[in-house]
């Protein structure tokens, strides 16, 4: 058997992007209900995990500064909830923005999640993975994006985001992410929101066979979060404009709360072509040509 207190694990944490984000209501909690078509990116922050006699996270990575490493931070609240007195250091090589609409904390959590159950699957003779259901109940009330985030994969999510119905027949698509580098507060924008009742997507959603379906549908979609996100933040306005004049975009939207924009293209060429002319336009501007679809492959956990 290995010595569980020398290993260490790896854990890709993708970037969550809402293609669509229909807001169709709100719970008496306050929690909003939505109707959201999800894929994830190849593009996120990695969650290293390795022996400690305590719990300890460092944040390295090029979106790292400002982001706090105490008891806030939602990687040290996931190991929280598994109430162990074991240890484990956590490094996270933070590359996506913070607060930006793409469910970096999310992402994390997640990560940390998926990558703790095997470096602490078994403790004092007890199997970890016999208390999972609860343990996952508990880290999905740390944020609605957080079970999307577990899986990694295309799905339409529905009630607060807890609601999910996978896509497995989802095309990967080419597309570019972008950052204007202003940080929103997903709690302001849906504070902001007046409309709550809005229009669910069609019952069944079309199979998509390349970027163009894709985005002709997602013409007729929407992003409800879209217009109160850009009376808070109006350089939202900017990236969508920057992004529709770019050669062969195909669509430009909002993800999530933002204020990170996506596009979509016909190939991973354009989408890098795309991202050169941004950058040397924009150099402040967090720039990233990806791919969205499944990443739950490269999610697992990387064991040594
Ligand atoms: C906008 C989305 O990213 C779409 O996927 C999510 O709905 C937000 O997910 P999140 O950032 O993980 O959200 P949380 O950290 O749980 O909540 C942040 C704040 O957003 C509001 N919130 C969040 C999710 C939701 N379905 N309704 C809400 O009203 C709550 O006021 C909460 O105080
Ligand atoms: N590991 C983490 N990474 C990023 N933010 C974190 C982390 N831990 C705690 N936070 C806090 O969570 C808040 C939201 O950050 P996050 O980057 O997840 O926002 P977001 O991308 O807008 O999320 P969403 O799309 O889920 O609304 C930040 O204000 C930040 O202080």
């Amino acid at each position: 058997m290995t010595d569980k207190k020398t290993t260490s694990v790896k854990v890709f944490a993708p970037a969550k992007i809402n293609l669509t984000l229909h807001i169709t209501g709100q719970r008496d909690d306050g929690y909003h209900l939505i109707d959201s078509l999800v894929a994830f990116a190849s593009v996120g922050d990695v969650v290293k995990i390795g022996p400690g006699e305590a719990v300890s996270l460092k944040i390295n990575g090029a979106e790292g500064d400002g982001l706090s490493a105490d008891a806030d931070n939602l990687i040290l609240k996931t190991a929280d909830i598994f109430k162990t007195d074991q240890g484990a250091s956590f490094t996270l090589i933070k590359k996506l923005p913070v607060a930006s609409g793409i469910g970096g904390g999310s992402a994390d959590a997640a990560a940390a999640f998926r990558g703790l159950v095997p470096l602490w699957a078994e403790h004092d003779g007890k199997v970890l993975s016999d208390d999972l259901v609860a343990e996952t109940e508990a880290l999905a009330k740390l944020g609605a994006d957080i079970p999307m985030c577990l899986f990694s994969a295309p799905c339409r999510a529905t009630g607060i985001g807890n609601k999910l119905q996978m896509i497995e027949t989802f095309t990967p698509v080419s597309a570019l992410l972008v950052n204007p580098r202003v940080a929103v507060s997903t709690q302001d924008v849906f504070k902001s929101l007046k409309q709550k009742d809005n229009a669910p997507m069609l019952d069944a959603l079309p199979q998509f066979t390349h970027a163009a379906d894709l985005a002709g549908w997602l013409k007729d979609q929407r992003n409800d979060l879209e217009a109160v996100a850009k009376e808070i933040a109006p350089v939202i306005d900017d990236v969508l404009n920057a992004l529709n004049d770019t050669d062969e975009c195909l669509i430009a939207r909002m993800s999530g709360s933002g204020a990170t924009c996506f596009a979509l293209y016909p190939n991973g060429e354009t989408s890098d072509q795309a991202a050169k002319v941004i950058r040397k336009e924009y150099p402040d501007w967090w720039v990233k040509s990806c791919m969205l679809g499944d990443q739950s492959a490269r999610s697992m956990p990387k064991v040594s």
